[in-house]
């Protein structure tokens, strides 16, 4: 049995802060032994991946004291005890179990008799089949025409995690004539994202998916009425055109307005729910079923190496702990991931509501209020576009950011240019090459303005190239570190009630109660 205790009450807190300060990164990447150290500080992931954390404040020390407070935190026997059917989610009473949606890991977890690997599997297979007579053309519109154009209507983890990844492949998938139909996707209930979207689509050769777990969300509902109204007003018949995934106890499980409805349940919480059919069915539509089950491989070879004890062989728990050393004993409040990457521009997005929805918490799994810092803020943008942009802060603001770089040795396309010598994607590198040492080791200068301090520590992802299955494992890292990170704190990580406050208040505006400030503001706003 693992035991469930507050960071401050473990022995392992006490020591790591007694090492505040204890690596003085500039001295040690400038130093003499500086490139052995980017040798060294090295773990292996899965799908080709490495993670680099020579530019992070650790050494010896400081990772020993890591591994201690993963064994006392008993981290990996907690991971075991999620994929295995524990209930983690206390908040909501629920399991946790998007692991299995990888089919790897685990036992059988059984819940009123249903197997939910096979449950979650048999969904996917569904999408498969759905999205494979489209592709031969068994599934087709009033016309008898093939459809050309996916639109998923979705928001938050029913949006950002399916984008991101959509785009992640797009360009990989058309150079692998893999790819089989554009993908566009709507979320925001401002009617211009809808109209913009819409306006842009063929609709008589057009699917669209509303994907909300709950089947209540006020953004997706609206804006699936929205399309049902342009596919009316265009002469075609909404349901000839429409599909679900949803929740088999939702309220659109029930509608018989759909070419078909693919489930999930409460036990994959949006934000983990990319590859489950939320995912799953754009993605077959997008890609092939073939592509989709790449990213999957990915995820579950990242998963499992999520299970070793040792944290130097395991990269999703080494990042998670020393993004914990930086955020409770260094102090740092935000992270920035940083992508080299264009083809992960919106990665980052979907980075910020799985860490921040996950562990932005002030009380602990059992609701009590905790006394450390949880959650940092996260932002990004790829790289070198960011260079020009929010950089300045990074090197010479007055907070130090925790910094997580991404970078490919080659692109996804393939075309290049080579001019003065280098192509694009060795500038490309080059960049990020520099930028680590630029923020690990500064330079200094009489002039106080063009002085830069160092010591901003980073680390870097690399990868031969962005394919599907390494997609697939960066996914799975960042999902793991976002746990083993809400484990450390105690809390639980799996539920999200702070966004239910402004959901209350912007109902009782729209049925007119509204009062106070509230109605000021309403008005101000014309509602
Ligand atoms: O899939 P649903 O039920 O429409 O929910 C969409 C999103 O809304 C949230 O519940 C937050 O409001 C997210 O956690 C979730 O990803």
């Amino acid at each position: 049995m693992v035991s469930w205790k507050d960071f401050d009450s473990l022995s392992s807190y006490e020591t790591l802060q007694s090492l505040k300060n204890h690596v003085d990164v500039k001295k040690e990447l400038s130093g003499e032994n500086g490139a052995e150290r980017v040798r060294k500080y090295n773990c292996e992931m899965a799908a080709g991946l490495n993670y680099n954390y020579a530019s992070k404040e650790v050494d010896e020390v400081v990772l020993k004291a890591l591994q201690e407070l993963s064994d006392e935190a008993q981290l990996t026997e907690k991971f075991e005890e999620l994929y295995n059917g524990a209930i983690i989610n206390t908040g909501e009473n629920r399991l946790v179990l998007h692991h299995l949606a990888r089919n790897q890991l685990g036992k059988d977890v059984v819940v009123d008799g249903v197997n939910k690997r096979e449950f979650y599997v048999s969904q996917q297979k569904k999408a498969a089949d759905f999205a494979n007579k489209v592709h031969n053309g068994e599934i087709v519109n009033e016309n008898g025409e093939p459809f050309t154009t996916v639109v998923q209507i979705g928001i938050g983890g029913s949006d950002l995690g399916p984008r991101a990844l959509y785009i992640a492949l797009e360009n990989w998938a058309k150079a692998n004539q893999t790819f089989k139909m554009e993908a566009r996707f709507i979320s925001n209930v401002d009617p211009d994202d809808a109209a913009a979207v819409l306006n842009a689509t063929d609709l008589a050769h057009a699917l669209f998916i509303v994907v909300s777990k709950s089947g209540t969300t006020l953004e997706t509902l609206t804006n699936e009425q929205f399309v049902k109204d342009a596919l009316i007003q265009a002469g075609l018949d909404p349901s000839k055109h429409m599909l679900a995934v949803t929740s088999e106890t939702s309220p659109l499980a029930k509608s018989p307005d759909y070419l078909t409805a693919v489930f999930m349940d409460d036990y994959i919480g949006g934000r983990y729910s990319s590859v489950s059919a939320v995912g799953g069915m754009v993605l077959s539509l997008a890609f092939g079923p073939e592509v989709f089950a790449q990213i999957l491989e990915g995820m579950a070879k990242e998963d499992q190496l999520a299970t070793n004890k040792n944290i130097l062989e395991n990269p999703d728990l080494l990042d998670a702990l020393i993004g914990v050393y930086e955020r409770n004993v260094q102090g740092y409040p935000v992270t920035a991931v940083l992508p080299y990457s264009q083809a992960l521009a919106r990665f980052p997005a979907h980075l910020q509501q799985c860490d921040m929805e996950s562990n932005g918490k002030s009380v602990n799994r059992f609701g009590q209020p905790i006394h450390y810092v949880t959650g940092p803020v996260i932002f990004g943008e790829p790289g070198t576009n960011g260079q020009h942009s929010f950089y300045q802060l990074l090197h010479q603001g007055t907070d130090i950011i925790s910094l997580q770089f991404v970078g490919f040795k080659n692109s996804q396309i393939g075309k290049d240019v080579n001019i003065e010598n280098s192509t694009s994607q060795q500038k490309l590198n080059a960049n990020v090459a520099a930028q680590i040492v630029a923020f690990a080791c500064g330079k200094e200068d009489t002039n106080q303005n063009k002085n830069f301090e160092g010591g901003r520590p980073s680390s870097i992802i690399i990868g031969e190239q962005l394919t599907p299955a390494a997609l697939g494992a960066l996914l799975a890292h960042f999902e793991n570190k976002i746990m083993f990170q809400g484990f450390v704190w105690n809390l639980n990580s799996f539920d999200q009630e702070g966004v239910q406050l402004g959901k209350v208040l912007a109902k009782k505006v729209l049925s007119g109660n509204s009062d106070g400030a509230l109605k000021v503001y309403a008005d101000l706003l014309n509602i």
